[in-house]
Parts: structure tokens; sequence; C-alpha cells
């Protein structure tokens, strides 16, 4: 049957040819892939890691703006059931795979992240280097040995970053010897001070002691709005000495830092009071150390669409989604206490059926935009003009200010 393949028209020599050119450039193809595997290796498994809100996605972003020429993928880890981090990093990453609902460091093993790293690190994919972003209640030690366990033949551990947020963290936090907080940071090949702008100089100068004290030679580095250099993730120095070993790793596997951590995922097709809604992110639900996602408020001449991070005392409220986003209003909070009185503050938010708000009621909003991106505000319309004092209750106390002023220092 050698006549089975033949092309109408084309002649035996030019059959043979073709054939041949088929051959050489599968041939070429396989030379190429071999030596990209003898100059680059596996493709670096790097695992970031930190507490909540403590800048993991900024640092990402950040990395992935710029490494202009290194393919970069990312496995996303949100823990709430919506994926605002997977979204967050959407569209910057070569590839990315993103696992929400649960924290990879406790998936049983169901080969999730396995067959992830096997996608992303398969030749074809032509990846540099992987990040794991872990969720913001994952043990890094257990974590690492996931990944660890999982790398597959086309990867390497590229080592453990681990991100301390300078706000939220005092030299107290760091002094206790057996607690998790060290523990971690033990695990990590490079430790990354973050929001070193929004703590003193002083601040800084004890944590960097204290961390000099507990983890002596230990890489460090301070970051500011996540602008860590790309170059020591992928091409991390490994000492012997200080590499996580598989003992390391095991040591802490009846430890769990995330189990009294609850998160709370909730959506609304319906409109945000942005008022109501000011006085949630402000203070409503306190348990909830940290709150994300995407908004949509109702005001004539004012932007719809909001993304939203509190961390601690911190909210930033910036106009706009990124693409993907489901409409109306996805949020995720995240605390140790959480519970479900949480549901009752978040729907005392919504618009009441035929309310309406209007430009007077974006007072308080405002405030959580940073002034840079402040849209201005819609003209209101003066139908029942107000008694004079009545403004009084929208004037914000000394404590609002003071956040105001933190909001302007962080830009
Ligand atoms: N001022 C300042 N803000 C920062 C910095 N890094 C992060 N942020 C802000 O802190 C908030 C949380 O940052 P993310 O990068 O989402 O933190 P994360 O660690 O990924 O959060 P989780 O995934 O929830 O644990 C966002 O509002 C960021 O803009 C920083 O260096 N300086």
């Amino acid at each position: 049957m050698r006549g089975a393949g033949r092309v109408p028209g084309v002649r035996v020599d030019e059959r043979r040819a073709l054939r041949h050119l088929g051959r050489s450039v599968r041939a070429r193809a396989a030379q190429a892939e071999e030596a990209r595997g003898r100059l680059i290796g596996p493709v670096p498994v790097v695992v970031l890691a930190g507490s909540l809100g403590a800048g993991k996605t900024t640092v990402v972003n950040h990395v992935l703006r710029n490494s202009a020429d290194t393919r970069i993928g990312v496995i996303v880890n949100d823990f709430g059931d919506i994926d605002v981090d997977g979204l967050l990093v959407a569209g910057q990453a070569d590839m990315l795979v993103s696992a929400s609902g649960g924290c990879l460091c406790c998936a049983t093993d169901d080969g999730m992240v396995a067959d992830f790293l096997r996608r992303l690190t398969a030749p074809r994919a032509g990846i540099d280097a992987v990040l794991v972003e872990a969720s913001g209640v994952a043990d890094p030690v257990q974590l690492v040995q996931r990944v660890v366990d999982d790398l597959g033949r086309n990867a390497r551990f590229g080592g453990l970053v681990v991100l301390l947020d300078a706000e939220h963290t005092s030299t107290d936090d760091l002094g206790d010897a057996d607690g998790q907080l060290l523990r971690g940071l033990r695990a990590a090949d490079l430790v990354v001070v973050t929001k070193a702008d929004r703590v003193d100089e002083g601040h800084l100068a004890r944590l960097r002691a204290h961390l000099r004290a507990a983890l002596p030679g230990r890489p460090v580095t301070v970051a500011r709005s996540g602008a860590v250099d790309p170059a020591l993730l992928f091409d991390l120095r490994h000492d012997p000495d200080r590499q996580l070993t598989l003992g390391d790793v095991r040591a802490g596997e009846n430890a769990h830092l995330h189990t009294p951590f609850r998160s709370v995922s909730w959506t609304s097709e319906t409109a945000l009071h942005p008022r109501r809604l000011a006085r949630l992110l402000d203070d409503g639900v306190p348990e909830a150390f940290r709150v994300k996602g995407f908004l949509t408020i109702a005001v004539d001449g004012y932007p719809t669409r909001w993304t939203v991070h509190r961390v601690g005392r911190h909210v930033r409220l910036t106009p706009g989604v990124p693409a993907g986003a489901r409409r109306g209003t996805e949020l995720v909070l995240i605390g140790p206490e959480l519970g479900g009185s949480a549901y009752d503050e978040l729907s005392g938010v919504v618009l009441a059926p035929g309310e309406v708000a209007g430009p007077d009621d974006l007072w308080g909003l405002e405030r959580l935009v940073p002034p840079h991106l402040r849209p201005p505000l819609p003209v209101a319309v003066d139908e029942d003009p107000a008694e004079p004092g009545d403004a009084a209750d929208d004037e914000p106390n000394d404590e609002q200010d003071d956040e105001q002023d933190d909001e302007e220092r962080a830009g």
C-alpha cells in the first residue's frame, strides 16, 4: 500500500523531498529541546508565602511585569471560594493555573499540585520559571513539602521566599523562638520585608535587627510596593546549611498555621450602598483581618466597578476590576474568628428595593480611594436643601483623618 498516503498532483521526487523536510524539522525541534534542557535544566519552582495580606500578589505582579524576557508560569492558591488573586495576576503571567476554595498545602495527595507542575513545566510550554503563590493562610513548610514531592522530572525546587509584613509585625512577634512565624521564616531561602513604606525607619531597623539575630546569615530584602528584583527569585543561592531538607519539612507536619482561619465568600447581584459599604470596609466585621474582592455600586455619573483590599485597618479601593470578574459583587473575608454573622453585615450593605444612592452617599467611600485615583464626584442635584448643621454627621473623625493620611502616604 505504498501509494496510500499519496498527495494527488505531487511527483514522487517531490514527496521524498517533503518527507525528508518533515524528518529534518522534527530532528531539529528535538535537538533544540535537548539543547534547551542542557542549557536551562529543569524549571525552577519558587514558592512565595507570607501571612494574609502580606503583599504576595503585589510581589508576583511586580515580578511578572519586570521579567520581560523570562516566561513565567504562576500557580495561584486563593483560600476563599472566589479566585481573587487569580484574577489579579491573570493577563500578566505566561501561563496561569489557579486553585481556590482551599489550601494547596493541605491538599490530600490527589495529584492536583503534580498536575499543575507537569503542565507548567512541560517542555512545549516553554516556561522558564514557575512561581507558586501560597494562600495567605498556608503553612509554608507544608506547602514546600507538597511541591518538593510533586516536582516531576522537568522541575526543580527554586526556593522558598517568605514575605514578612512590616506593618503588621512587631518585634515581640519575632521574639517567640518557638512561634509559627519564626518557624516559617526559618524555612525561607529569602525573607522579603514588605510594606516598608508604611512604617518608620526605626521600626524597620528593629525588625531587621531581630531577623538578623533570629536567622543569622539569612538573606533579607526590603520591598516597597512589591518591588522585589526578579533576579533574586530565579537565581537564589542555596547554602547547603540553610536549604530546607525534607526532614525540616516533615518536622512541621502536625502543626498547621491556618487551622484557626476561616473564610467567608459572598456575592451579590444587587449594587451596594456606598455609604454603608464605606462603614463596612472601615470597621464592619472587625474579625476579618483580610477583605478582598470586586464591588459594584450604582451612583449616576460615578464608576460602578471597584477592586477592594483591606488588610488589618487599611482599606484600598481602586476603580475598575480585572477582566473576568463576574458581574455584581464578589468578596472574600478571611479572619481567625469569622462567623455566620458576617453574612448579616454584608447583606445590610445591599441597596434595598427602590433605594437610590446619590453623590452625597459617596463621601465616606471616596476617602478609601488613593487620591491620585479618585474620580471626580458627580454633581448633586439638590432637590431638598438640607438644614444648616445636617452636614455635621458626615464630618470625619480624627481616626478617619489618620487613615486617610495613611492612604495618601501609601499612594
Ligand atoms: N503601601 C503598600 N501597600 C502594599 C504593599 N504591598 C502590598 N500592599 C497592599 O496590601 C494589600 C494586600 O496586598 P496583596 O498583594 O493582595 O497581599 P497578599 O499577600 O497577596 O494577600 P492574600 O492573598 O489575601 O494573603 C493591597 O492593597 C496592596 O496594594 C507595599 O509594599 N506597600
